[in-house]
């Protein structure tokens, strides 16, 4: 692939895809797993969210009996309205943009991968992974190929899907597309995505890769999640021929007090302003779609910081999203990956 569309596309996906379990089911069903995100952008729907999400075991370590009443007196009831003002200020017509790009793509990997049947699920709220599992069970379904929308491994993230995933499987089949952090077919379309926004918009001075931080203990006991971030760096500098002064990568994002990956990327903004930079291109290559993290903490928080400390503009390039590339580039890795377990099965049957 050497041209892509513009990340910022018109979906050509319909909005409503046929998205319940096939009443005649294939053998083989694909679940796209992305995080989650509200209902409604209201404290109430934030809180019913949040409060799911940071029980999960996998994403806060505390032991329960500190972090509930922690969590459920003070955090929650603090956190939820003013997040929900956040995601009021990016709401689309359908919905979250996490949940309305996660939609569109996973209706847009349905004609690409016609002999399956392809559905989406959050890890949190709805529609829920759990649910989904039960309904492809009930249609019939064998074999179900997860594929979190993380590029990048995490226990945080791809792990506590699978971990669900594996313990609610029932009588169905399963394997997980644990990474693609340096796949060829989507390292070329972020790559892509980045030439096409140059081409509407001129270079930017520097290009700043962003992704979502994580607790520094959680990789000093082993999670691969900075070493991945950083070979999809690599791969992609590599692709556009960049020059070790024209990028930077750094981690958004963080939660809580105790220390996260580094450098951040508000600070790394506030250093760039401070030398002299003038212009920053922004790209998030660990979403695979907007939410908030991106379209607020980056296109508007971050853009505001790096105006005040006296830099000109920050320039957010959008998320795949339900790009045609994008598509494309899962499409092929689930096809190679059902290839593997067909040969896996013809060998064992
Ligand atoms: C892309 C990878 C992600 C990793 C790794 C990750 C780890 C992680 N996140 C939190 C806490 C929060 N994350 C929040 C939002 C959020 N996080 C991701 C992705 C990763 N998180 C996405 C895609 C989103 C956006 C969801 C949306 O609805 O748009 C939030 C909620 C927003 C807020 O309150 O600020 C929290 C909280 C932790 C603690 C963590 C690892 C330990
Ligand atoms: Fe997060
Ligand atoms: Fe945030």
């Amino acid at each position: 692939m050497t041209t892509t569309a513009p990340a910022t596309a018109p979906a050509t996906a319909p909005e409503t895809a046929p998205e319940t379990a096939p009443e005649t089911a294939p053998d083989t069903a694909v679940l796209v797993v992305n995080l989650g995100t509200p209902e409604a952008p209201t404290p109430a729907a934030v809180r019913r969210y949040l409060g799911e999400f940071l029980s999960d075991p996998f994403v806060v370590q505390i032991p329960k009996l500190f972090w509930w009443p922690l969590l459920y007196g003070v955090i929650l009831p603090l956190r939820s309205p003013r997040v929900a003002k956040k995601y009021a200020g990016i709401w689309m017509e359908g919905g979250s943009p996490l949940a309305v790009h996660t939609r569109r793509l996973a209706a847009a990997l349905q004609p690409r991968l016609p002999e399956v049947a392809v559905l989406h699920a959050m890890r949190y709220g709805e529609p829920a992974q759990t649910a989904r599992l039960r309904e492809l069970e009930a249609a019939g379904v064998r074999r179900v190929l997860v594929l979190p929308l993380y590029p990048q491994y995490s226990s945080t993230t791809t792990g506590t899907v699978a971990a669900l995933a594996r313990c609610t499987r029932g009588s169905l089949d399963l394997r997980v597309i644990e990474d693609y952090a340096t796949d060829p077919g989507w390292v070329e379309a972020v790559a892509g995505s980045i030439r096409a926004h140059w081409q509407a918009n001129g270079r930017a001075e520097r290009l700043l890769f962003s992704f979502h931080g994580l607790p520094q203990r959680l990789v000093d006991a082993g999670d691969p999640y900075e070493t991945q971030c950083e070979a999809s760096v690599a791969a992609l500098a590599r692709a556009l021929s960049l020059g070790p002064d024209d990028y930077l990568l750094a981690y958004q994002s963080r939660f809580g007090r105790e220390r996260w990956l580094g450098p951040a990327t508000d600070d790394t903004l506030r250093g760039l302003a401070g030398s002299g930079v003038r212009t920053v291109d922004v790209v998030c290559p660990g979403f695979a779609a907007d939410c908030l993290e991106t379209l607020e903490e980056i296109a508007i928080e971050n853009a505001e910081l790096f105006h005040a400390a006296g830099g000109q503009a920050l320039r957010y390039i959008p998320c795949l999203n339900d790009a045609p590339a994008h598509a494309d580039a899962l499409a092929a890795l689930v096809r190679r990956e059902l290839a593997a377990w067909d040969h896996v099965d013809a060998a064992s049957s």
